[in-house]
């Protein structure tokens, strides 16, 4: 019997969504008689000891990641979930994704103190996120809102809501879904109003490429479908060189097989959206292109956004 050992970041989210997945990959193995056991280590990040400094100034690339890739090449740790749109787009020599399991909810969602939708909210309300994309997308449809920073775990920002620091604040339908507290969710943002973040409710498995025992029960556990809408909104973000604190959000979807507009036989049809913003919202650029290939639409969707001016807004941002 072999013990993977699996790293972790010590949050709630990181230690739930740790726990869901060695439980399903213990069915797995049950399934397809792997012989494995799992045990979780923790690991602080550099991202966990500074998410109290605004995570946007320090230029948030792969701080939640370095110090468990480095455990993971001396083999302290076997593998670790990470968040999808935390992963980093390149990873170390020697290190893969093994996996992508299915996608939950991307969306974001409102939750307010009052129980209002986001139309019914006062004006000059207090909403706390410090995610520009978000607030970008939120400025564009209530430009009359106060959008404030809040910083910390989802816990600690559900907290500030319910003292009173905020009247509304943004998440991520999945971090609360893993939580299972999705009851607190007042307004789920459609992709049309909020486009997500890149990857947004999927998670990827990272291990040690020549560890073929584990990849071939990971292999079991990736889902297609997810991993090639994930691929495409991934080599959009790479094209315009953005991490996860920028402006920037994507989200593909995969059209049921046999309504593939325009694919050949036993291609299916990919439609991936884009788009870029400024933080006031004041600019919001959109381009939605469909194809197969989900590379070649990623790149396809970032040059129709250059083309309108995306660079400039992002250059702005890079100062
Ligand atoms: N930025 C932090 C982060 N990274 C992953 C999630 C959970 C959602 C997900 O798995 O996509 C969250 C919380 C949030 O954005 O509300």
């Amino acid at each position: 019997m072999r013990t993977i050992m699996v790293g972790s970041r010590q949050s709630a989210l990181a230690l739930t969504q740790t726990g869901q997945v060695i439980a399903d990959l213990e069915r797995l193995c049950a399934e397809h008689g792997f012989a494995f056991k799992f045990e979780v280590k923790k690991i602080v990040t550099k991202g966990d000891r500074i998410l109290d400094v605004t995570l946007s100034k320090v230029g948030g690339k792969g701080l939640f990641v370095k110090e468990i890739e480095q455990a993971m090449l001396d083999g302290e740790i076997d593998m670790a979930v990470h968040s999808m749109k935390d992963m980093p787009s390149e990873l170390p020599d020697g290190l893969i994704n093994g996996a992508v399991p299915r996608r939950i909810d991307p969306r974001d969602c409102l939750i307010t103190r009052g129980g209002q939708r986001l139309a019914g909210l006062p004006q000059g309300a207090k909403v706390g996120t410090s995610s520009l994309r978000r607030s970008s997308q939120l400025a564009a449809l209530r430009p009359d809102l106060d959008i404030q920073p809040v910083r910390g775990n989802i816990d600690s920002r559900l907290k500030k809501l319910e003292s009173g620091e905020y009247d509304a604040i943004l998440l991520a339908a999945a971090g609360l879904t893993r939580m299972g507290w999705q009851d607190r969710v007042t307004e789920y943002l459609p992709p049309q109003d909020c486009l997500p973040a890149v990857g947004q409710g999927a998670l990827g498995i990272e291990c040690r490429e020549e560890d073929s025992e584990l990849r071939k029960l990971l292999l079991l556990y990736n889902d297609e479908d997810t991993a090639l809408t994930v691929a495409a909104e991934r080599r959009f973000l790479s094209v315009l060189n953005g991490g996860c604190q920028v402006p920037i959000g994507a989200f593909a979807t995969l059209a049921a097989e046999g309504i593939a507009s325009g694919a050949g036989e036993g291609e299916r049809s990919l439609t991936l959206t884009g788009m870029v913003g400024t933080p006031d919202g004041a600019r919001i650029l959109k381009e939605t292109r469909t194809g197969t290939d989900p590379v070649t639409l990623g790149e396809q969707v970032a040059e129709a956004l250059i083309a309108k001016g995306a660079e400039s807004i992002l250059s702005q941002l890079r100062g």
